[in-house]
């Protein structure tokens, strides 16, 4: 919602000053709504990032950055003015109340595979397996380089 792609940069000004070093950051793309709620077209980003914290830890940051930039939780899925997920974190594979790494959603969200694509090494098993599902999905979505400014 509002000035998107500030709100892209607006959280990782925040990601920045929660002193989490922003390694590398894909284009920004625009894509509909996935999950049936009509609301505005989003942008996605996805970025690698290194930190010290835990994933858990890291998880409390996102949410104060959400919090910060005045996300509202009114409907799943919704319009929201900012969503930061982790996706991965190392190798781990996470399953607590709070968090599931990697993200579940991924094999299913083409707006999550091509910039994700864009920021794994070019020979690493993440990009073979980032490759694979994208190939595998029958998704008709099309995800498409979003021109900085053309709000
Ligand atoms: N890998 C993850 N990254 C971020 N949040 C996660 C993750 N796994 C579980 N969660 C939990 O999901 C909860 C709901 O997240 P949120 O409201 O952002 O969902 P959503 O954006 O509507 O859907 P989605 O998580 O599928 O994008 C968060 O409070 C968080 O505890
Ligand atoms: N295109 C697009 N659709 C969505 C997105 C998103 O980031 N991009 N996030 C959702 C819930 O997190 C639901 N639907």
């Amino acid at each position: 919602m509002g000035d998107r792609e500030q709100n892209l940069k607006d959280a990782l000004e925040l990601l920045r000053d929660a002193k989490i070093a922003i390694q590398k950051v894909s284009k920004i793309y625009e894509t509909e709504p996935v999950g049936g709620v009509p609301q505005d077209d989003f942008l996605n980003i996805v970025v690698e990032v290194s930190t010290d914290l835990t994933a858990e830890n890291l998880l409390k940051v996102i949410h104060s950055i959400e919090k910060g930039l005045h996300r509202k939780r009114l409907v799943h899925w919704g319009p929201r003015t900012i969503d930061l997920d982790i996706l991965y974190f190392n190798d781990d594979h996470i399953q607590t109340g709070d968090l599931t790494v990697p993200h579940p959603e991924i094999p299913n969200r083409k707006f999550v595979l091509v910039p994700l694509l864009e920021v794994v090494e070019p020979n690493s098993q993440l990009h073979k397996d980032a490759q694979k599902m994208l190939d595998q999905t029958t998704d008709k979505m099309n995800v498409q380089v979003y021109k900085s400014g053309s709000e």
